[in-house]
Protein backbone atom coordinates (compact mmCIF):
# COMPACT_ATOMS: atom_id res chain seq x y z
CA UNK A 1 0.00 0.00 0.00
CA UNK A 2 3.02 2.33 0.99
CA UNK A 3 4.51 2.11 -2.83
CA UNK A 4 0.84 2.74 -4.35
CA UNK A 5 0.45 6.00 -1.81
CA UNK A 6 4.28 7.27 -3.03
CA UNK A 7 3.45 6.43 -6.74
CA UNK A 8 -0.05 8.85 -6.23
CA UNK A 9 1.49 11.65 -8.26
CA UNK A 10 2.30 9.59 -10.88
CA UNK A 11 -1.15 7.83 -11.13
CA UNK A 12 -2.41 11.63 -11.36
CA UNK A 13 -0.15 11.84 -14.79
CA UNK A 14 -1.23 8.44 -16.38
CA UNK A 15 -4.75 9.46 -15.18
CA UNK A 16 -4.33 12.80 -17.40
CA UNK A 17 -2.79 11.04 -20.57
CA UNK A 18 -6.05 8.09 -20.08
CA UNK A 19 -8.31 10.78 -19.86
CA UNK A 20 -6.78 12.68 -22.88
CA UNK A 21 -6.45 9.51 -24.86
CA UNK A 22 -10.25 8.48 -24.50
CA UNK A 23 -12.47 8.98 -27.52
CA UNK A 24 -15.73 9.21 -26.40
CA UNK A 25 -18.66 7.79 -28.03
CA UNK A 26 -21.03 10.54 -26.72
CA UNK A 27 -21.03 13.61 -28.36
CA UNK A 28 -21.35 16.67 -26.25
CA UNK A 29 -25.00 17.67 -24.87
CA UNK A 30 -27.14 19.01 -22.12
CA UNK A 31 -28.28 17.37 -19.59
CA UNK A 32 -30.58 18.42 -16.59
CA UNK A 33 -29.19 16.18 -14.14
CA UNK A 34 -26.16 14.08 -13.13
CA UNK A 35 -25.49 10.91 -10.95
CA UNK A 36 -22.23 9.43 -10.22
CA UNK A 37 -22.95 5.73 -9.01
CA UNK A 38 -19.93 4.09 -6.66
CA UNK A 39 -19.06 2.69 -3.65
CA UNK A 40 -16.22 3.20 -1.09
CA UNK A 41 -13.13 3.94 -2.73
CA UNK A 42 -14.72 4.09 -6.16
CA UNK A 43 -17.76 6.70 -5.08
CA UNK A 44 -15.23 8.81 -2.93
CA UNK A 45 -14.20 10.68 -6.32
CA UNK A 46 -18.08 11.15 -7.05
CA UNK A 47 -18.05 13.40 -3.52
CA UNK A 48 -15.14 15.10 -3.96
CA UNK A 49 -16.33 16.78 -7.00
CA UNK A 50 -19.32 17.05 -5.91
CA UNK A 51 -18.10 20.15 -3.38
CA UNK A 52 -15.62 20.83 -6.51
CA UNK A 53 -18.70 21.45 -8.95
CA UNK A 54 -21.15 22.78 -6.15
CA UNK A 55 -21.03 26.70 -7.14
CA UNK A 56 -20.04 25.97 -10.56
CA UNK A 57 -22.90 23.72 -12.37
CA UNK A 58 -26.07 25.00 -12.85
CA UNK A 59 -28.11 21.35 -12.79
CA UNK A 60 -28.03 18.69 -10.31
CA UNK A 61 -25.06 16.39 -9.41
CA UNK A 62 -26.19 13.79 -6.89
CA UNK A 63 -23.62 10.89 -5.89
CA UNK A 64 -25.30 7.63 -5.63
CA UNK A 65 -23.88 4.87 -3.14
CA UNK A 66 -27.09 2.29 -3.33
CA UNK A 67 -28.23 -0.43 -5.46
CA UNK A 68 -31.05 1.95 -7.28
CA UNK A 69 -30.57 4.98 -8.64
CA UNK A 70 -32.73 8.40 -8.21
CA UNK A 71 -36.36 8.67 -9.39
CA UNK A 72 -35.69 11.64 -11.06
CA UNK A 73 -33.08 9.80 -13.70
CA UNK A 74 -34.43 9.95 -17.34
CA UNK A 75 -33.22 10.48 -20.85
CA UNK A 76 -32.06 13.60 -20.00
CA UNK A 77 -29.28 12.58 -16.99
CA UNK A 78 -26.09 11.66 -17.33
CA UNK A 79 -24.85 8.62 -15.06
CA UNK A 80 -21.54 8.02 -14.37
CA UNK A 81 -20.56 4.50 -12.89
CA UNK A 82 -17.64 3.75 -11.28
CA UNK A 83 -16.35 0.66 -9.77
CA UNK A 84 -12.46 0.28 -10.65
CA UNK A 85 -12.95 -3.66 -10.04
CA UNK A 86 -16.22 -3.81 -12.05
CA UNK A 87 -17.70 -6.41 -10.05
CA UNK A 88 -19.55 -4.21 -7.17
CA UNK A 89 -22.97 -5.71 -6.82
CA UNK A 90 -24.48 -2.07 -6.10
CA UNK A 91 -22.76 -0.43 -8.78
CA UNK A 92 -23.77 -3.05 -11.49
CA UNK A 93 -27.64 -3.32 -10.27
CA UNK A 94 -27.50 1.20 -10.62
CA UNK A 95 -25.96 1.15 -14.02
CA UNK A 96 -28.69 -1.44 -15.52
CA UNK A 97 -31.01 0.72 -14.23
CA UNK A 98 -29.74 3.67 -15.80
CA UNK A 99 -29.97 1.99 -19.01
CA UNK A 100 -33.26 1.06 -18.61
CA UNK A 101 -34.17 4.09 -17.92
CA UNK A 102 -32.26 4.96 -21.08
CA UNK A 103 -29.78 7.63 -19.32
CA UNK A 104 -26.76 8.48 -21.28
CA UNK A 105 -24.24 6.09 -19.35
CA UNK A 106 -20.34 6.17 -18.95
CA UNK A 107 -18.51 4.24 -17.06
CA UNK A 108 -14.98 3.76 -15.49
CA UNK A 109 -13.63 1.04 -14.82
CA UNK A 110 -10.37 -1.18 -14.90
CA UNK A 111 -12.65 -4.38 -16.30
CA UNK A 112 -15.02 -6.76 -14.69
CA UNK A 113 -18.69 -6.97 -15.02
CA UNK A 114 -19.12 -3.19 -15.51
CA UNK A 115 -16.45 -3.58 -18.75
CA UNK A 116 -18.56 -6.43 -19.84
CA UNK A 117 -21.76 -4.81 -19.99
CA UNK A 118 -20.51 -1.27 -21.41
CA UNK A 119 -19.04 -3.64 -24.15
CA UNK A 120 -22.56 -5.01 -24.77
CA UNK A 121 -24.58 -2.26 -24.80
CA UNK A 122 -21.58 -0.01 -26.03
CA UNK A 123 -21.66 2.49 -23.64
CA UNK A 124 -18.72 4.64 -23.08
CA UNK A 125 -16.00 3.23 -20.88
CA UNK A 126 -12.79 4.50 -19.60
CA UNK A 127 -10.70 1.68 -19.11
CA UNK A 128 -8.28 2.34 -15.75
CA UNK A 129 -4.72 -0.21 -15.40
CA UNK A 130 -6.09 -3.11 -13.34
CA UNK A 131 -4.72 -4.98 -10.42
CA UNK A 132 -4.72 -2.40 -7.59
CA UNK A 133 -7.06 -1.52 -4.33
CA UNK A 134 -9.73 0.50 -5.60
CA UNK A 135 -9.42 2.54 -2.54
CA UNK A 136 -5.66 3.37 -4.37
CA UNK A 137 -6.88 4.40 -7.14
CA UNK A 138 -8.65 7.23 -6.70
CA UNK A 139 -6.01 9.46 -8.69
CA UNK A 140 -7.68 7.34 -11.76
CA UNK A 141 -11.23 8.03 -10.98
CA UNK A 142 -11.63 11.30 -9.77
CA UNK A 143 -9.69 12.88 -13.06
CA UNK A 144 -11.71 10.87 -15.58
CA UNK A 145 -15.04 12.65 -13.74
CA UNK A 146 -12.92 15.82 -14.16
CA UNK A 147 -12.51 14.79 -17.65
CA UNK A 148 -15.81 13.97 -18.57
CA UNK A 149 -17.66 16.88 -17.15
CA UNK A 150 -15.33 18.55 -19.47
CA UNK A 151 -16.27 16.66 -22.06
CA UNK A 152 -19.94 17.95 -21.66
CA UNK A 153 -18.59 21.47 -21.36
CA UNK A 154 -20.21 21.17 -17.62
CA UNK A 155 -16.07 22.62 -16.33
CA UNK A 156 -13.36 24.45 -18.11
CA UNK A 157 -10.88 22.64 -19.92
CA UNK A 158 -8.01 24.25 -17.77
CA UNK A 159 -8.68 21.96 -14.56
CA UNK A 160 -5.75 19.53 -16.24
CA UNK A 161 -3.24 22.63 -15.49
CA UNK A 162 -4.22 22.73 -11.75
CA UNK A 163 -4.05 18.63 -11.66
CA UNK A 164 -0.54 19.20 -13.12
CA UNK A 165 0.48 21.77 -11.08
CA UNK A 166 -0.63 19.51 -8.38
CA UNK A 167 1.33 16.49 -9.17
CA UNK A 168 4.68 18.78 -9.02
CA UNK A 169 3.51 20.11 -5.68
CA UNK A 170 2.99 16.31 -3.95
CA UNK A 171 6.37 15.40 -6.09
CA UNK A 172 8.21 18.35 -4.73
CA UNK A 173 7.42 18.03 -1.12
CA UNK A 174 7.25 13.89 -0.88
CA UNK A 175 9.81 13.57 1.68
CA UNK A 176 8.38 16.86 3.48
CA UNK A 177 4.18 15.60 3.13
CA UNK A 178 6.01 11.93 4.45
CA UNK A 179 7.72 13.68 7.38
CA UNK A 180 4.18 15.85 8.81
CA UNK A 181 2.40 12.42 7.85
CA UNK A 182 4.27 10.14 10.31
CA UNK A 183 4.51 13.01 13.01
CA UNK A 184 0.27 13.07 12.94
CA UNK A 185 0.13 9.67 12.58
CA UNK A 186 2.23 9.36 16.25
CA UNK A 187 -0.21 11.82 17.47
CA UNK A 188 -3.27 10.00 16.46
CA UNK A 189 -2.07 6.36 17.70
CA UNK A 190 -4.17 4.74 20.50
CA UNK A 191 -7.04 7.39 20.22
CA UNK A 192 -10.49 6.93 18.08
CA UNK A 193 -9.79 10.00 15.04
CA UNK A 194 -13.03 12.68 14.96
CA UNK A 195 -12.46 14.36 11.52
CA UNK A 196 -13.83 17.59 11.21
CA UNK A 197 -13.71 19.91 7.92
CA UNK A 198 -15.55 22.94 6.51
CA UNK A 199 -18.79 20.80 4.68
CA UNK A 200 -17.07 22.73 1.22
CA UNK A 201 -14.44 20.03 1.67
CA UNK A 202 -16.56 16.86 3.16
CA UNK A 203 -15.57 14.67 0.86
CA UNK A 204 -11.85 14.52 1.47
CA UNK A 205 -12.66 14.26 5.37
CA UNK A 206 -14.55 11.38 4.12
CA UNK A 207 -12.01 9.92 1.97
CA UNK A 208 -9.51 10.56 5.45
CA UNK A 209 -12.07 8.42 7.69
CA UNK A 210 -12.54 5.76 5.25
CA UNK A 211 -8.50 5.49 4.74
CA UNK A 212 -8.58 5.29 8.28
CA UNK A 213 -11.19 2.36 8.22
CA UNK A 214 -9.90 0.37 5.49
CA UNK A 215 -5.66 1.31 6.05
CA UNK A 216 -5.78 1.46 9.68
CA UNK A 217 -8.54 -1.34 10.71
CA UNK A 218 -9.91 1.53 13.03
CA UNK A 219 -13.16 3.23 13.50
CA UNK A 220 -13.33 7.19 12.80
CA UNK A 221 -16.11 9.44 12.28
CA UNK A 222 -16.21 12.66 10.84
CA UNK A 223 -18.34 15.86 10.64
CA UNK A 224 -18.82 18.83 8.57
CA UNK A 225 -18.96 22.15 9.87
CA UNK A 226 -21.53 24.07 10.09
CA UNK A 227 -23.54 21.08 10.11
CA UNK A 228 -21.91 19.23 13.53
CA UNK A 229 -22.00 22.43 15.29
CA UNK A 230 -25.83 21.62 15.59
CA UNK A 231 -25.87 18.43 16.65
CA UNK A 232 -22.44 16.11 17.52
CA UNK A 233 -21.16 19.59 19.65
CA UNK A 234 -23.77 18.96 22.24
CA UNK A 235 -22.16 15.13 22.59
CA UNK A 236 -19.19 17.10 23.86
CA UNK A 237 -19.59 16.20 27.30
CA UNK A 238 -17.65 14.03 28.63
CA UNK A 239 -13.78 13.07 29.02
CA UNK A 240 -12.29 12.49 25.19
CA UNK A 241 -8.44 12.35 26.58
CA UNK A 242 -8.90 9.25 24.02
CA UNK A 243 -10.08 10.78 21.28
CA UNK A 244 -8.00 12.77 18.95
CA UNK A 245 -9.35 15.71 16.23
CA UNK A 246 -8.21 16.34 13.14
CA UNK A 247 -9.08 19.37 11.34
CA UNK A 248 -8.63 19.89 7.80
CA UNK A 249 -8.37 23.19 6.96
CA UNK A 250 -8.33 25.22 4.01
CA UNK A 251 -7.75 28.52 3.24
CA UNK A 252 -10.98 28.99 1.42
CA UNK A 253 -12.97 28.25 3.91
CA UNK A 254 -15.50 30.59 4.52
CA UNK A 255 -15.26 33.15 7.06
CA UNK A 256 -18.01 31.91 9.52
CA UNK A 257 -16.76 28.22 8.86
CA UNK A 258 -13.26 29.33 10.42
CA UNK A 259 -14.76 31.14 13.03
CA UNK A 260 -16.65 28.49 14.11
CA UNK A 261 -13.80 26.10 14.12
CA UNK A 262 -12.12 28.64 16.49
CA UNK A 263 -15.14 28.66 18.91
CA UNK A 264 -15.55 24.54 18.13
CA UNK A 265 -12.29 23.64 19.51
CA UNK A 266 -12.29 26.13 22.50
CA UNK A 267 -15.19 23.98 23.86
CA UNK A 268 -13.72 20.45 22.50
CA UNK A 269 -10.22 21.19 24.22
CA UNK A 270 -12.65 21.26 27.99
CA UNK A 271 -12.99 17.55 27.64
CA UNK A 272 -9.14 16.97 26.92
CA UNK A 273 -8.87 15.16 23.39
CA UNK A 274 -5.52 15.63 21.68
CA UNK A 275 -5.98 18.24 18.60
CA UNK A 276 -4.68 18.62 15.25
CA UNK A 277 -4.74 20.38 12.18
CA UNK A 278 -4.63 20.08 9.06
CA UNK A 279 -3.56 22.61 6.84
CA UNK A 280 -3.79 22.50 2.88
CA UNK A 281 -1.21 23.75 0.89
CA UNK A 282 -0.91 24.55 -3.00
CA UNK A 283 -2.37 27.87 -4.92
CA UNK A 284 -5.10 26.35 -6.64
CA UNK A 285 -8.16 24.30 -5.49
CA UNK A 286 -6.68 21.15 -7.11
CA UNK A 287 -3.36 21.07 -5.31
CA UNK A 288 -5.05 22.18 -2.09
CA UNK A 289 -7.33 18.96 -2.31
CA UNK A 290 -4.57 16.72 -3.46
CA UNK A 291 -2.29 17.61 -1.01
CA UNK A 292 -4.93 16.66 1.68
CA UNK A 293 -5.85 13.67 0.40
CA UNK A 294 -2.00 12.13 -0.46
CA UNK A 295 -1.42 13.71 3.29
CA UNK A 296 -4.03 11.65 4.69
CA UNK A 297 -3.35 8.78 2.69
CA UNK A 298 0.32 8.22 4.59
CA UNK A 299 -1.65 9.32 8.14
CA UNK A 300 -3.12 6.39 7.20
CA UNK A 301 -0.78 3.97 6.11
CA UNK A 302 1.50 5.10 9.14
CA UNK A 303 -1.33 4.73 11.35
CA UNK A 304 -1.30 0.85 10.25
CA UNK A 305 2.17 0.56 10.76
CA UNK A 306 2.03 2.05 14.28
CA UNK A 307 -0.66 -0.46 15.04
CA UNK A 308 0.81 -3.39 13.52
CA UNK A 309 -1.98 -3.98 10.69
CA UNK A 310 -1.60 -5.10 7.13
CA UNK A 311 -3.47 -1.67 5.32
CA UNK A 312 -3.96 -3.77 2.28
CA UNK A 313 -5.69 -6.77 3.11
CA UNK A 314 -9.56 -6.20 3.87
CA UNK A 315 -10.56 -9.56 4.60
CA UNK A 316 -13.94 -8.77 6.77
CA UNK A 317 -15.16 -7.13 3.68
CA UNK A 318 -14.47 -10.48 1.55
CA UNK A 319 -16.27 -12.13 4.34
CA UNK A 320 -19.35 -9.99 4.42
CA UNK A 321 -19.76 -10.52 0.51
CA UNK A 322 -18.88 -14.10 0.27
CA UNK A 323 -21.75 -14.39 3.66
CA UNK A 324 -23.99 -12.37 1.07
CA UNK A 325 -23.46 -14.73 -1.84
CA UNK A 326 -25.22 -17.31 0.20
CA UNK A 327 -28.16 -15.23 0.58
CA UNK A 328 -30.45 -15.42 -2.46
O1 LIG B 1 -14.03 -0.57 -7.26
P1 LIG B 1 -15.08 -1.35 -6.64
O2 LIG B 1 -14.82 -2.81 -6.77
O3 LIG B 1 -16.44 -0.97 -7.08
O4 LIG B 1 -14.95 -1.16 -5.11
C1 LIG B 1 -15.45 -0.21 -4.31
C2 LIG B 1 -15.24 -0.57 -2.88
O5 LIG B 1 -15.54 -1.92 -2.66
C3 LIG B 1 -14.48 -2.58 -1.99
O6 LIG B 1 -13.68 -3.20 -2.96
C4 LIG B 1 -14.97 -3.54 -1.00
O7 LIG B 1 -16.15 -4.13 -1.36
C5 LIG B 1 -13.77 -1.48 -1.31
O8 LIG B 1 -12.50 -1.82 -0.88
C6 LIG B 1 -13.83 -0.42 -2.36
O9 LIG B 1 -13.56 0.80 -1.81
Amino acid sequence: MKQLVLDFPLQLQEALIIGKNHRFITQPRQFSNIVVTGLGGSGIGGSIVQNYVFDKLNVPFVVNKDYSLPAFVGKDTLVIACSYSGNTEETLMALQQAKKKRATIICVTSGGKVAEFAGAKKLDCILVPAGMPPRSCLGYSLVQLLSILNHFGLIPGNFDREIKAAIKLLKTNSADIQKKASVLAKKMFGKLPIIYSAAALEGVAVRFRQQINENSKLLAWHGAIPEMNHNELVGWRDDASDKVVIILRDQDDFSRVQARMEIGKKIAKKYNPTILEIYSEGKTYWERVFYLIHLTDWVSVFLADLRGVDATEVRVIDYLKGELAKVK
